[in-house]
This record gives structure tokens, C-alpha cells and sequence, in this order.
């Protein structure tokens, strides 16, 4: 669908299509444990967040240099825009890479290649938020940020992703704080598989100004009131949420629930490559499964823009949001 949208929570690591993988793999040399794209492919299929995350770990193996990181974000960003997607604020997990050796920089330095000339390039203006993985201690998320403090003219904010259970937002306390100090925007990933109180750690703790996933907000009618009477965006993702096993099936997710409740949704891909579409895609399912009506998707689409960092930008917030108000649905 190419209603014009803000997508925002998208992991650039995720949005590694087989094809690419295999072509970087070439490139640099990487034995990968796949025989073909095929053969890749049928990796997944994932029981948990966890299985996910293991092929997605695996697979980074094959980015090593600036230009990798460049040519993964210009294949992102020429997909999204053809999806409708004029705004992307961008997930990237530095720890997934200086653990295998690649400094900080290799890693910023190519993925700005990409962002810094999108707008010309693609029609799409960019944000870059930094994520610590959660399954890591907080000294090693404090080293990170530490590290970043170089290129922080080119990192708007903080996330926090991996693996969520048993690693509760409180653990990152300190680096949240310091990345507060730092002018850095808060987002973090929290009922996703975790429960209602991790998100109610992200906000009172954390201090995130939105929430990735959010969706076991529904088990807790307290937190839902608290959500919707301080607007606070949720950054949902329906097709990740079923290959993920979040929900038994897209025609089972809360997504229309939510709304009707007056939660400020948004709908974006998280990890595009592996769960079957693109923010566009993603659009076009819950319109088809669960039968949103116009009106409701242009809401999903004004949210996202609203939800978004362009607090900086203004004027070109309220022109995204004037195509959204403008567009024609086929
Ligand atoms: N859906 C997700 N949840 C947590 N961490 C992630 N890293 C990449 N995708 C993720
Ligand atoms: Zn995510």
C-alpha cells in the first residue's frame, strides 16, 4: 500500500534479503551454512523470538564493511520508499558487530552513506536509533554508548532489543539515564513477549517516549487507560507478530481491539526480510485480515508521522501529514 507512512521500528540488520546475504557472503569472502537462497529461506521458520534471533545473528556475518552496511541500507530504503514510506527512523544493534570485531565506526560510518543521502536519493528522510542488546550485560551497553559519543550528530536516539524475557528494562537504569544526559531520544522494545510490566519499567524507568511492540499491554486494563490518556505510540508490527508466534494468527492480533481502546498504534516491519513484508505489506494485511477501514488505516498513517522523531522538522512533519490526508486509496 503506498498510503505515505513513517515507519518506526525497523531493524536494518533485519531487512538482509537472502539475495543480498549470498552477494555480500561472495564479496567478503563468507562460507555461509546455506547451500542456496532456497535453502536460507527455509531457515525460516521460527518457533519463537529466540529462533529469530539466532538465524539473525548468524546472518550478519556476511556485513563487514562500510560498504555493506551502505549497500543492506540503500536496498531498505529503495523498498520502503516504493511502499510509501517517506520518513524511516532506523533500528541498528552496534554490540551485534564490535562482538565480532568491526569497530563502531565501520558500522555508522556506512549506514550514513545510505541515510544521509536518502532524501535526495530516495524520497525518504531518516533517523538513526542506537539499540543495546538486552541480553547483554549494562557495562557492555555503557561501553556503547560511550563509544557512540563520536557520531552522535548522526544518532537520534536509544533502543533496547533481543532477547526480552528475564531482561527487564530496570537493567539498563544507568545507560538510559546517561543517554537522557546525552540529548538521545528514549525508545525501548517491551511487551513483546515480556509482560505488562516491563512495560510499565520502560516508561517509569526508562523513560521511553514510545514503545516498540507494546502489544501485552492488552493483558493489563490499568496500563491500557494510562497509555491512551498520555498518547503514548506503540510501534506495532502484525506480520512479525505471527511469524514470532506473538499470535496465533493475524486474524487473531488486537491490532483493531487496540484502536477501538484509542491506543495511539502505529504499524510498521521490524524485520522485513524475515517475516514476510514490508511497512507497505504489513498495511495491505491488517487491511485485508482485519478489515480496517479507510479511516482507521489513515489514522495508523497520521500516527506515525505524530509518533515520530521530526520535532526537529516541522514544516516537513505537516507536509507528510497533508499526503496522508490527501492520499486516494485503490
Ligand atoms: N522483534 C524483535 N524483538 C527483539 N529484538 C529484535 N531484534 C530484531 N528484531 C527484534
Ligand atoms: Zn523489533
Amino acid at each position: 500500500m503506498s498510503l505515505p507512512k513513517a515507519e518506526l521500528h525497523l531493524h536494518i540488520e533485519g531487512t538482509l534479503e537472502p539475495e543480498l546475504a549470498f552477494e555480500l557472503a561472495a564479496r567478503g569472502g563468507v562460507t555461509l551454512p546455506y547451500a542456496s537462497t532456497d535453502e536460507l529461506r527455509e531457515a525460516y521458520r521460527f518457533e519463537d523470538l529466540q529462533s529469530f534471533l539466532n538465524l539473525y545473528y548468524e546472518l550478519m556475518a556476511v556485513l563487514r564493511t562500510e560498504r555493506d552496511f551502505e549497500d543492506l541500507a540503500n536496498a531498505y530504503l529503495e523498498r520502503a520508499a516504493a511502499q510509501g514510506v517517506r520518513h524511516a527512523e532506523i533500528f541498528f544493534d552496534p554490540q551485534a558487530h564490535t562482538s565480532r570485531g568491526l569497530e563502531l565506526g565501520t558500522v555508522v560510518e556506512g549506514l550514513w552513506r545510505a541515510l544521509g543521502n536518502s532524501e535526495a536519493n530516495h524520497g525518504v528522510s531518516t533517523r538513526l536509533i542506537l539499540c543495546f542488546l538486552r541480553d547483554e550485560s549494562a557495562e557492555s551497553a555503557l561501553a556503547t554508548l560511550d563509544a557512540a559519543k563520536p557520531y552522535l550528530d548522526r544518532i537520534t536516539g536509544v533502543g533496547l532489543d533481543s532477547a526480552e524475557v528475564g531482561h527487564p528494562p530496570v537493567k539498563f537504569r544507568e545507560v538510559y539515564e546517561a543517554a537522557a544526559a546525552l540529548g538521545l531520544r528514549r525508545v525501548a522494545h517491551a511487551g513483546e513477549e515480556g509482560p505488562p510490566e516491563y512495560i510499565i519499567e520502560a516508561l517509569d524507568i526508562l523513560g521511553v517516549e514510545r514503545v516498540d511492540h507494546g502489544l501485552r499491554c492488552v493483558e493489563d486494563p490499568a496500563l491500557v487507560e494510562r497509555l491512551v490518556r498520555d498518547r503514548v505510540p506503540l510501534t506495532l508490527c502484525p506480520l512479525s507478530n505471527v511469524r514470532l508466534r506473538t499470535v496465533d494468527t493475524l486474524a487473531d492480533h488486537p491490532l483493531p481491539a487496540m484502536l477501538d481502546a484509542g491506543l495511539m498504534c502505529t504499524v510498521n516491519s521490524d524485520d522485513p526480510a524475515y517475516f514476510g513484508g514490508y511497512a507497505g505489506d504489513n498495511f495491505d494485511a491488517v487491511r485485508e485480515t482485519l478489515g480496517l477501514t479507510e479511516d482507521r488505516l489513515r489514522e495508523l498513517a497520521r500516527n506515525s508521522f505524530l509518533a515520530s522523531f521530526l520535532d526537529d522538522d516541522e514544516e516537513l512533519r505537516a507536509r507528510y501529514l497533508a499526503e496522508v490526508e490527501a492520499y486516494t486509496f485503490t
